[in-house]
């Protein structure tokens, strides 16, 4: 069974992310969201509504598994037999700490980290800037699934 994980924050998971994960799951038999938790910092969203956020839009797949993790993603890869890393690359800024990572993540535990070309349509988009936008009042809804554009609008009007 050939595994493999996508690692983020996924708060919240948008378009770009979307894209790295329907195309490794085309690749692999099984692909894992791992969503990292980050205890010093306070999300738009919590861990469990990115969960089910990203569950939700990946549905469709029939191949992804989602889950949180705190601590090291080599870790989180020993524990479930996962040889490999996916990762979406938007531009060459994103390559050097990524290199970084990738190659730390080998040296610990010989887990390979394979980088996929963010689609050009995404190359611009994280989740920091959809919130950024989103709290000004830009429509993203372009920009991330339906049903996470429904629930950034409520959060962000509820946090007013
Ligand atoms: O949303 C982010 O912060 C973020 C970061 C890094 C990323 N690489 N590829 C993608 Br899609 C991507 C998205």
């Amino acid at each position: 069974m050939r595994r493999a994980v996508c690692p983020g924050s996924f708060d919240p998971i948008t378009n770009g992310h979307l894209d790295i994960i329907e195309r490794a799951s085309r690749l692999y038999d099984v692909v894992h969201i791992a969503v990292l938790i980050n205890k010093s910092k306070q999300g738009l969203f919590s861990v469990e509504e990115r969960i089910q956020m990203i569950e939700e839009v990946s549905a469709p797949y029939g191949n992804v598994l989602v889950e949180s993790h705190h601590g090291l993603l080599v870790d989180y890869c020993r524990d479930r037999d996962i040889p490999a890393i996916v990762k979406g690359l938007r531009a060459v800024s994103d390559f050097d700490y990524e290199l970084q990572m990738a190659q730390m993540n080998i040296g610990l535990s010989g887990v390979e980290t394979l980088f996929v070309p963010t689609s050009p349509t995404y190359s611009f988009l994280s989740s920091s800037l959809v919130k950024e936008v989103a709290a000004y009042g830009g429509d993203v809804s372009h920009l991330v699934p339906e049903l996470v554009h429904r629930r950034l609008v409520a959060r962000i009007a509820e946090r007013r």
